[in-house]
């Protein structure tokens, strides 16, 4: 076997902005979006970027990265994190038997973790539609392209999908329109559980975690 080096946890690792003592909100999503703007500022890349664990008919659980398109507004009837996928690859399949999934960020620049647990729902179309436009034309065209999640007998059989569908909607030049494939769309997570953790000296992290509860949010703390 051999033993990963990590990271070790001394009396305080050094993380920039510094971890502190806080004092929790009373709404998760106030808090998220702090965080999120924290993790946007110092993020080498993909701050949006969280994992999606969904499960199989037969129980088992699979968990794959996704970008994070959107958290609905204090106006919003239902306040949820919205992702984008291709309905029939393995994540839509088993989304559609068990609209139930969890989520992860872990922004490494920060050292902390937000978790979010909750049923799942379709957007509506015209939302999809309206995210879908603002994709680039390329991944547009790749997404007719792409039987995502189902075997894949080489690249040029990929890259032939490619043309055909490019042949399909016209070349880059033309910018034609490229509609949203039917087997395209997105997802809200609605959460019934948020969790915020922060890494504090010698492993004895703050842990809070968020639940509805009768008139809003309520939340306690859990040992790290
Ligand atoms: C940082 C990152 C972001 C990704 N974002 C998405 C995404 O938003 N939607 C998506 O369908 N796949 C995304 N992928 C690809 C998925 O991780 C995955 O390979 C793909 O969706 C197929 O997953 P499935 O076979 O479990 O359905 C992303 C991968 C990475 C590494
Ligand atoms: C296959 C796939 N679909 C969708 C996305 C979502 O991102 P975007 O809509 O910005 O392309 C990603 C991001 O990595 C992806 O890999």
């Amino acid at each position: 076997m051999t033993t990963p080096s990590s990271t070790p946890n001394p009396g305080g690792a050094g993380s920039e902005p510094a971890n502190r003592d806080f004092v929790p909100p009373g709404d998760p999503f106030d808090l998220f979006g702090d965080w999120f703007a924290l993790a946007t500022a110092h993020e080498p890349n993909d701050p949006n970027a969280m994992s999606l664990a969904t499960v199989a008919a037969d129980g088992a659980p699979s968990v794959r990265m996704v970008l994070l398109k959107g958290v609905d507004g204090a106006e919003a009837a239902a306040r949820g994190f919205v992702f984008y996928t291709n309905l029939e690859s393995r994540k839509g399949g088993e989304l559609a038997r068990n609209p139930r999934a969890a989520l992860c960020f872990y922004w490494k620049s920060l050292r902390r973790q937000v978790r979010v647990e909750g049923p799942v729902t379709p957007v509506d179309p015209d939302e999809a539609d309206a995210y879908y436009a603002s994709r680039a034309r390329g991944s547009r065209i790749g997404a007719w392209a792409s039987a995502q999640s189902r075997p894949l007998a080489d690249r040029p059989t990929l890259e032939a999908a490619v043309d055909d569908a490019t042949r399909r909607f016209g070349p880059e030049e033309t910018d034609g329109p490229v509609p949203r494939p039917p087997h395209w769309s997105g997802f809200r997570l609605v959460p019934w559980r948020i969790e915020f953790w922060q890494e504090r000296p010698y492993r004895l992290h703050d842990r809070v975690v968020y639940e509805p509860g009768r008139g809003g949010w309520r939340h306690h703390r859990l040992y790290p």
